[in-house]
């Protein structure tokens, strides 16, 4: 493949050129970090955190966007990635899932008739939906289910409350806490956005002590490790 040298780094010039990949915390970025050659520097890749939640995550998300484009060197794709809870029997503890849409599932009104959206309240889109094609090619390299992820503000800790938001969003297969706030800033610069997620725990009664991050974040590196060649095969216009 035909390299050139932009800033100080070598950009792939067939395919995509800079990647932003947002974790929320360090061990996610190292999980990241260890599938890609010399930890991402270089290739175009730049790992970081963001931290946890949509807020912090959104804000950290996009003063590194702004940055990277007044400095002429904007980012082409952004990709939310981590570990997070997967709905049973579908995202089963250690798979790996790639949103087709990226939803804020708390982001609305409580209601004596049940919970309304910001979208139905009328304020706007409460989904973000990646490119179709790049989702379909993630899915087939690193063998990822597809299905929407929600961002949750508060992990779930009920069985009722799992059950209700698979009613309110049957094809969600896993819930996290930045996936919206990372796309909500993406989607500000008209930059695309991937939510990749390791599956460390079911969504559900809560049991902190059978969360298996390890586990997850051995396959957020695996998933990662199968990414890159997609990543460097795609062109952002491939919609
Ligand atoms: O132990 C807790 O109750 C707790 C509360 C808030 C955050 C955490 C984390 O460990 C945050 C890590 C990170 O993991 C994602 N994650 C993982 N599993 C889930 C889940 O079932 N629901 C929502 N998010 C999940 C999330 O994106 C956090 O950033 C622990």
């Amino acid at each position: 493949m035909e390299l050139q040298a932009r800033e100080g780094r070598l950009i792939a010039a067939a395919g995509l050129g800079r990647v932003l990949v947002a974790t929320a915390v360090p061990v996610e970025r190292d999980a990241v970090a260890r599938a890609l050659p010399h930890g991402g520097s270089g290739s175009g890749v730049d790992v970081i955190t963001v931290g946890v939640g949509p807020g912090l995550a959104g804000a950290s998300t996009g003063s590194v966007l702004t940055a990277a484009a007044l400095q002429g060197s904007p980012y082409d794709l952004v990709v939310s990635a981590g570990i997070g809870g997967g709905f049973q029997p579908d995202a089963p503890v250690g798979a790996l899932v790639v949103a087709d849409e990226i939803v804020a599932a708390d982001l609305g009104a409580e209601t004596e008739d049940g919970f309304l959206s910001v979208t139905e309240l009328g304020f706007g889109s409460v989904r973000h939906r990646p490119p179709g094609e790049l989702v379909r090619r993630v899915a087939e390299a690193t063998g990822a289910r597809t299905g929407a992820v929600l961002t949750v503000s508060t992990v779930t800790g009920t069985a009722a409350r799992a059950a209700a938001l698979r009613e309110r969003h049957p094809t969600a297969l896993a819930e996290a806490m930045e996936g919206f706030g990372v796309a909500e800033a993406a989607v500000a610069q008209g930059v695309p956005v991937l939510e990749i997620r390791a599956v460390s725990n079911p969504v559900g009664p809560r049991d902190r002590a059978a969360w298996r991050i390890p586990d997850a974040l051995a396959v957020l590196t695996e998933g990662f490790g199968k990414l890159v060649p997609v990543l460097e095969g795609w062109n952002r216009h491939d919609r």
